[in-house]
């Protein structure tokens, strides 16, 4: 990965989706300890299950990964039963927050405006939003990849994020828990639309913003993705889950 003086460091985040129970605390636990000891060039987080959020972040205060949500309901609080909030997610010790996961765009129908609308409340309350954008593979057969991912990005990203620390992740949803991955020029391709959309946008800020490949990302293809230009980190899902698979997608970095 080419990073320069201007680039901010590398994002590494795993994404643990509805997996782990409190032992999975201990694969946590392990990269803290892994992450200490030889200090990567990548920032590193885990996103866990909200029932874990407050106990991995006791478990890892003090260590430098840090810790995040899978998602945060727009408003700061309210009767919304089953939904939590960002200001809660940063009472539990969030730092982070991934917002717009596909899972959430299809399972839930969440639009490009609730997700905008996330993205504002998580700032507020200081977390660091991390938004995915992705095409289905219906709409990659179709050649429509690249303007239903800018269409989101210009669609998902709020107006106000100059100098706001924030990320976005380029997910295809047809990449994510298949083993399938776009070749490395798709990634590329897909990556310079999205940082155009965010330089348009955002002029000199946007040209800094991580922009983090998700989608089947392993130890063996950590490398090459990682060092694609544009590609600013990665967002694991499966891999995330065990700290040995995690640890060397880390050190890809
Ligand atoms: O948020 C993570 C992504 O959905 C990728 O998941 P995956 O690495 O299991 O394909």
């Amino acid at each position: 990965m080419t990073v320069s003086l201007t680039t901010p460091r590398p994002l590494i985040a795993g994404n643990w989706k509805m997996f782990g129970l409190e032992a999975s605390l201990d694969e946590a636990r392990a990269v803290a300890a892994a992450v200490a000891q030889a200090p990567p060039a990548a920032r590193v987080a885990i996103c866990p299950p909200a029932t874990l959020l407050h106990r991995m972040a006791d478990a890892l205060s003090g260590e430098s990964v840090i810790v995040g949500g899978q998602d945060c309901h727009a408003a700061p609080q309210g009767a919304y039963t089953g939904d939590i909030s960002a200001p809660m997610l940063a009472d539990a010790g969030a730092t982070l927050v991934i917002l717009g996961h596909s899972e959430r765009r299809g399972s839930y129908d969440e639009t490009c405006e609730e997700v905008s609308a996330k993205v504002l409340a998580a700032l507020a309350a200081g977390l660091e939003p991390v938004i995915c954008l992705g095409e289905t593979l219906a709409q990659r057969e179709a050649g429509q990849a690249e303007p239903i991912v800018t269409g989101q990005a210009r669609n998902s990203l709020p107006d106000d994020l100059s100098g706001q620390a924030f990320a976005v992740a380029y997910e295809p949803v047809w990449a994510i828990g298949t083993g399938l991955t776009p070749t490395i020029a798709d990634i590329a391709a897909i990556h310079a639309a999205i940082r155009a959309v965010l330089v348009e946008r955002f002029g000199d800020h946007g040209a800094s913003v991580p922009i983090l490949y998700g989608g089947s990302v392993k130890p063996e293809n950590a490398a090459e993705i990682l060092a694609t230009p544009e590609v600013g980190g990665a967002l694991v899902g499966g891999a995330s889950l065990k700290a040995k698979d995690f640890l060397a997608i880390i050190a890809a970095a």
